[in-house]
Parts: C-alpha cells; structure tokens; sequence
C-alpha cells in the first residue's frame, strides 16, 4: 500500500495553474485528485440544472489534464472521505476555500473531525482577490456599500504572481471506487441543452481561450460597449470564474500587460462587484433569502403563478424582456444589462417577489453563482444594502432603442419579429395593422400582447413601495 498520499478536494478551483492547494499537495510523493458532487449539505442551494451541464464538462475537462486519474464521487463528502481513509494511507487533505453559508459550516466541520483523526487539512484562497474578512471598515464593521469597499480594497497590495500548474503526473494516483463521470447524471435527461454546445467550453483550456479572446478583441470598447447586449464587449467569463477554471489573479497578470486605460479599469471595477458579491454573501449569509432592508418584508408581492410562467417563458410581449429571458433559457446565459432589465420587469412591473426570480436564474444560469445571483437580485429589487433605489424602474421600451439600437440582439432571439421595421421593434403592439400584415405577424398568435402597461404598472410599483417606504425608518 502506498503511504504518504494526500487528497486534493477540487471544488469550486477545477483547474491546474494557479491552484495554491494542488502546488501544496503536489509535494507529497502521491496525490490522490478528487471531486465530490455534495448533493448532501446545500439544500435550495444544491447546483442547478443549466450548471450541473457545464459542470460535467468541467469535469471531464479537469480529467483529461489529470491523465484520466479524477475520482468522482457523490454523497455526504464526510462519509466519502472517512471512506477513503480506511482503504488509504492519507497524510493530508487539500482544498481551495468556498465562501457560501452551507460550504463554510460543511468545511468547518470536515476540518474539525478530520484534524481529529490526525489529518492535517490545508486550506487556501483561490478565488478571490481579498477574503471577505480582509476589509472592514475603521470600525471593523462590514461595508455595505460598493464604492468606500471598492476604494478600500485598492489599497490593499493585490497578488498578480500566478502559479504554474505543478508536475505532478507521476504522483498521481485514482480511487478504485471512483464512480464515472456519467454516473453523476448532470446532464439532462431532456434535451434542452443543444444549443450549449456551440456557445461554450467548459474547462481550463476554454476559460484561457475566453480571456485571450476578450483582451484582444473586446476590452478595448469594454466601457463603452458592455451595455449593448448585441455587441461582442464583455469577457463572458463568469462561468468559467463561477467554476475556478480561471482565478482573478490570472486575469489581474494577464491586464498588467496592456495599457492602464478605461476599459481596463472599468473590467476591474466589474470584477470586484463580483468580489463584492462574495464579501456581502460572507458578512450577510441570509442574503439569498432575506432582504437586507427588512421593511422588504412588508412588501405586498404578487402571487401569480401564471405571470410568472409568461416571464420564464418570454412571452411578456416586451421584446427587449422576452428576447433575454430566451437566450437565458437557450444559451444558459444573459447579457448583464439584460439580466437587469428583466429582473425589473419581474420584481417592479408584475410586483413578483425576487426569490423566486433568483431561482429561476438559479436553473437556468451557467454561472448561477449563490454571492453575485442573491446580491444582484436584491440591487436590483432595492431591498439590498447597496441597492438601486425603488423608484428607478427600467423601461424595457426606451432600454431596448438605446441599449440595442439597431434591434440586433432582439431579433437574434426572436426571429419571428426580424422583419419588422426599428420603429415599432421595442414596441410591437403599436404597429399598425399593414405593418404587422408585412411582416407576417399576427400579434397575440405569433408573438404576445404586452402583458402588462409599463406605465400603469410601474405606478402600481411605486404606489406598493409607499406603502413601506416609512417603515424603514421605524
Ligand atoms: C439579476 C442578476 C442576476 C445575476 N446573477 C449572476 C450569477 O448568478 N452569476 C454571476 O456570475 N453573475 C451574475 N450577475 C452579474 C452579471 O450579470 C454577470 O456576472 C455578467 O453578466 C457575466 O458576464 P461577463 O462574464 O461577460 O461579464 P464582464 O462584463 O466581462 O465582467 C467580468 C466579470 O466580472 C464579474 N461581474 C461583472 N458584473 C458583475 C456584477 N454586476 N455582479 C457581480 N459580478 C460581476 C463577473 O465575474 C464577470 O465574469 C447577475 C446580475 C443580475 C442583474
């Protein structure tokens, strides 16, 4: 039997470079790599559907780099890993730090009963750029909003040194009781997921790819062009990042090269909104349940089931809202700017409760992310503790001839509106008959009429928010 093996527990970390835990490992004279699908502790929480398929991907991805050694697992990791050290002489157990409520209290209790056994465990950041207990205010009280915390973390020395993937190909070694990939069953039984396939790659390799892509061919419009779903301005690596198949520090490297402009400050600026996100999670744990402004609580949601349905589905009749709750559902993945137009049209115009916005995201995103879902979802409702204020509803009309100028990203999604003219594409209904005629259109049968009136509705919203605005001063 072998002695001297140490675990490595890949999470949310699935790559090789710039993998602190994996470098501290790879010193042992065997590693054992393994990941556990945790079905067991996070509850509500557990990995959703559209996740479950990247991760799966990710996976197989992480095997081929480790020579096929990957053991899988599924189940209570405790039980798991008590397993393993009664077939294995393990010294040590490794893993990169995860910072959502259910993932703490699970490695909290891991480390205890494993140091108990005599097993050392080490624990590292390989994902964030500063922890969340790293910054605090001069009253050592957590920051609530994103500005003075934004401000205070770039004075704090930022690590841009990122480690190579370690030699470790002669070390490693695999459980004979791992299970296979397939086994996990995380992709769908239905197939809904064909049009993944030609939007990404999952993996290490795929988030390289991604990042290089964006430095030379999107950061230079980054401030400029983020807002316009239609352009190709953003990084799209949220899932990558979302899945540690690329560490913040790498990008840091990987900016320090190019010029000290804008657009590169602005690309940071957004990356710490997702630090922000993690920080908020870490000092606010009820966050994705809970809205932080708690005169929230005595908000009078809608309770209707069927408009709810007609969101998820993009039939609100609302082409900017419908156009991105469709490529959510098709592709996994919606452009941010979008992502804020039809949560406001959830949480303001129909008055739905955002939890309930929050887990459909959480279905159906590729990088549903617990921190920056739950936080964005509460900036967006107002109910966070840096939020939007209530009364600034987006207008999905004037959003959409702005944001999206030439319909581009409207018709990609909705193909049955491409012939009808820029005029009446942010507002369908109000085209006349001979204009629908032409461009083989029958409202109501080949696309919705507008569910709600955006302007009564939204005096309806705010009409509901005076009704508590008071009590958040009682
Ligand atoms: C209602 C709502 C729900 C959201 N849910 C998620 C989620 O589950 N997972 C998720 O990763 N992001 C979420 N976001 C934030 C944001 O929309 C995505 O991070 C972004 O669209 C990802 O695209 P990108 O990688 O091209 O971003 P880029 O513009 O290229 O930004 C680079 C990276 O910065 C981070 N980032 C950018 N904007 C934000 C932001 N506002 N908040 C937090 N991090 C940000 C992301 O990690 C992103 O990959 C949500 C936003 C809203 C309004």
């Amino acid at each position: 039997m072998k002695n001297d093996i140490a675990i490595i527990w890949f999470r949310q970390d699935l790559r090789l470079s710039d993998n602190p835990a994996l470098t501290a490992a790879a010193r042992h004279a065997h590693v054992l790599p393994l990941y556990i699908l945790d079905d067991h502790n996070g509850g509500e929480h557990t990995i959703g559907a559209a996740s479950k398929w990247w991760l799966h991907y990710s996976l197989k991805s992480l095997n081929t780099s480790l020579n096929e050694s990957l053991s899988l697992y599924q189940g209570e990791p405790m039980a798991i890993l008590t397993d393993i050290l009664s077939r294995y002489q393990v010294t040590a157990v490794y893993w990169n730090r995860c910072y959502e409520p259910w993932q703490i209290t699970r490695d909290k209790h891991i480390k205890a009963r494993l140091s108990a056994l005599g097993i050392t465990v080490n624990s590292f950041n390989a994902s964030l750029q500063h922890e969340p207990w790293t910054i605090l205010k001069n009253d050592n009280t957590p920051y609530q909003i994103f500005t003075p915390y934004y401000r205070r973390a770039n004075l704090l020395d930022t690590d841009t040194q990122a480690l190579p993937a370690p030699g470790i190909t002669g070390a490693l070694c695999q459980d004979s009781q791992s299970i296979s990939l397939e086994a996990l069953k995380l992709r769908p039984k239905i197939r809904w997921d064909g049009n993944f396939y030609p939007c990404w790659t999952p993996g290490e390799a795929g988030a390289q790819s991604s990042l290089d892509q964006f430095l030379a061919h999107g950061l230079e419009n980054y401030q400029a062009g983020r807002d316009f779903p239609g352009l190709k301005a953003v990084s799209r690596l949220s899932p990558h990042l979302h899945f540690g198949e690329i560490s913040p520090r790498q990008i840091n490297q990987a900016l320090l090269s190019l010029p000290d402009d804008n657009n590169r400050e602005h690309f940071k600026r957004e990356l710490s909104w997702r630090e922000f996100s993690y920080y908020l999670l870490f000092h606010w744990p009820e966050l994705p349940e809970k809205n932080l402004k708690t005169h929230f609580t005595h908000f009078a949601w809608s309770d209707n089931p069927e408009s709810l349905k007609r969101w998820q589905q993009g039939l609100t009749g609302y082409p900017l809202v419908d156009a991105g709750m469709r490529e959510l559902w098709q592709t996994g993945f919606m452009h941010n700017r979008v992502r804020m137009i039809c949560a406001s049209f959830l949480v303001k115009n129909l008055l739905i409760d955002w939890r309930l916005g929050a887990r459909w995201f959480w279905q159906c995103l590729v990088d549903a992310d617990l921190a920056s879902n739950s936080a964005s979802w509460q900036w967006v409702a107002g109910c966070g503790t840096d939020a939007s204020p209530y009364f600034r509803i987006f207008n999905p009309i004037t959003q959409g001839e702005k944001f999206d100028p030439q319909g581009t990203y409207i018709k990609h999604f909705l193909p049955e509106l491409k012939n009808l003219p820029l005029k009446y594409l942010f507002r369908p209904w109000q085209a006349p008959a001979d204009i629908l005629k032409k461009a083989n259109i029958t409202l109501g049968q080949d696309y919705p009429l507008p569910m709600v009136d955006i302007k009564e509705s939204r005096e309806n919203a705010l009409a509901a928010y005076h009704q508590i605005k008071h009590l958040s001063h009682s």
